[in-house]
C-alpha cells in the first residue's frame, strides 16, 4: 500500500522482487498518480498536472515489470484520489486530494482488494508516513482501518508491517556516501533524518535480502520513475528531485505492528502465516 508511484520501488523494490519471483501473489495498490511531483530531467519538466499523472502511470507499469509484478491497482481507479503536495501547502486543502479523503471511503476501497486478494501480509508507512507527507500518513490511515474493515467482513491479515530502516545501518551508509560523494553525480548528501522510517536497531523485525539480482530489479524499477528518482551508476545512491544523494538499501527492513512475531529477526515476511486466517 503506497501513497506516489515510486514509494513502492524505493520502500519495497527488492522484496516485491524476491517474491514475485518465488511466485507469491504480490499486489500493489498506489492512492495517487503523484501529479504534484516535481520533475527531475528537463527534457520532461513540461509534464505538469494531470500530464505528469499519467506520465507516472507509465511509469508505475514499467517499474513492475522491473520487478516481476503483475496485480498493481490505484485506490478507486486512476484518479480517485488527488496527490496532496507536501505538508503545509495549500494543495493540501485540495478538495480531491488524498488528505482530504474520507479515511472510511477509502479504507472501504483497500478493504474490497483484501477481501478479493485475501492477503497474509500488508506492508505500509508507519503512523508519520515514513517523512510527514500527508499522502504517505493518510495511505497508513486507510490501511490501518482497512485491516480492521476487512476483519469485520471475514478476513484477518495475520501479519501487518510497516516500512523501517535500522539507525545502525542508516548511519554506516551515510558515513560510506559522505566518503564516495564526489565520485557521484550528485554534490550534496541527505542526512540519515532524511531517510523515512529510521528507528533503533533493536525496533526492526524482519529484514529482507533478495540477493544480487532482487538488488538490481529495485534499482532499475527506482530509475523507471524517471521523473522522480535518479540513481547513480553502481546502483548505490540514488536522489530525488532535491538532488540530495541517499544510499540505496538492497536490504529492505520492516517492524511488525499487527501479528505474532516469528524469532528475533525474521528474513521471511510469511514465516507464520500458514494456519487460517478466515474469521467466522
Ligand atoms: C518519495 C515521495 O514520496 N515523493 C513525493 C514527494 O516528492 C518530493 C517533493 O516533490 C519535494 O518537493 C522534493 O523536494 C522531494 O525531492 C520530492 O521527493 O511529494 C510529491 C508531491 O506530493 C509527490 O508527487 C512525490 O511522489
Ligand atoms: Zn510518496
Amino acid at each position: 500500500m503506497h501513497a506516489h508511484p515510486d514509494d513502492e520501488s524505493i520502500n519495497n523494490g527488492a522484496t516485491m522482487a524476491r517474491y514475485a519471483a518465488e511466485g507469491a501473489r504480490v499486489t500493489l495498490v498506489t492512492c495517487t498518480l503523484g501529479e504534484r511531483g516535481e520533475v527531475i530531467p528537463p527534457q520532461l519538466r513540461h509534464l505538469t498536472g494531470s500530464a505528469l499523472g499519467e506520465h507516472r502511470r507509465h511509469e508505475l507499469a514499467a517499474a513492475m515489470a522491473e520487478l516481476g509484478v503483475e496485480d498493481f491497482r490505484l485506490l478507486g481507479g486512476a484518479g480517485r484520489y488527488g496527490d496532496s503536495g507536501m505538508m503545509g501547502l495549500p494543495d493540501n486543502d485540495d478538495p480531491g486530494s488524498f488528505w482530504q479523503a474520507d479515511v472510511d471511503e477509502a479504507a472501504a476501497l483497500l478493504a474490497e482488494v483484501v477481501l478479493e486478494v485475501r492477503p497474509q501480509v500488508l506492508v505500509t508507512y508507519d503512523e508519520d508516513g515514513g517523512y510527514g507527507h500527508p499522502d504517505h500518513i493518510q495511505a497508513h490511515r486507510v490501511a490501518m482501518r482497512a485491516v480492521e474493515l476487512a476483519e469485520d467482513a471475514g478476513w484477518r491479515i495475520p501479519k501487518v508491517y510497516v516500512n523501517r530502516a535500522p539507525r545502525s545501518v542508516v548511519g554506516a551508509a551515510f558515513v560510506r556516501l559522505r566518503e564516495e560523494l564526489p565520485g557521484l553525480p550528485f554534490d550534496k548528501s541527505a542526512v540519515v533524518t532524511d531517510v523515512p522510517g529510521v528507528v533503533d536497531d533493536g525496533r526492526i523485525t524482519a529484514e529482507i535480502d533478495g540477493g544480487p539480482r532482487c538488488a538490481a530489479a529495485k534499482a532499475a524499477a527506482m530509475r523507471a520513475h524517471a521523473t522522480q528518482v535518479e540513481v547513480a551508476p553502481g546502483e548505490r545512491y540514488f536522489a530525488l528531485s532535491n538532488e540530495l544523494a541517499q544510499p540505496l538499501f538492497p536490504t529492505e527492513y520492516y517492524e511488525l505492528v499487527r501479528g505474532e512475531p516469528v524469532g528475533k529477526r525474521e528474513n521471511d515476511l510469511f514465516a507464520g502465516t500458514d494456519d487460517a486466517t478466515e474469521v467466522a
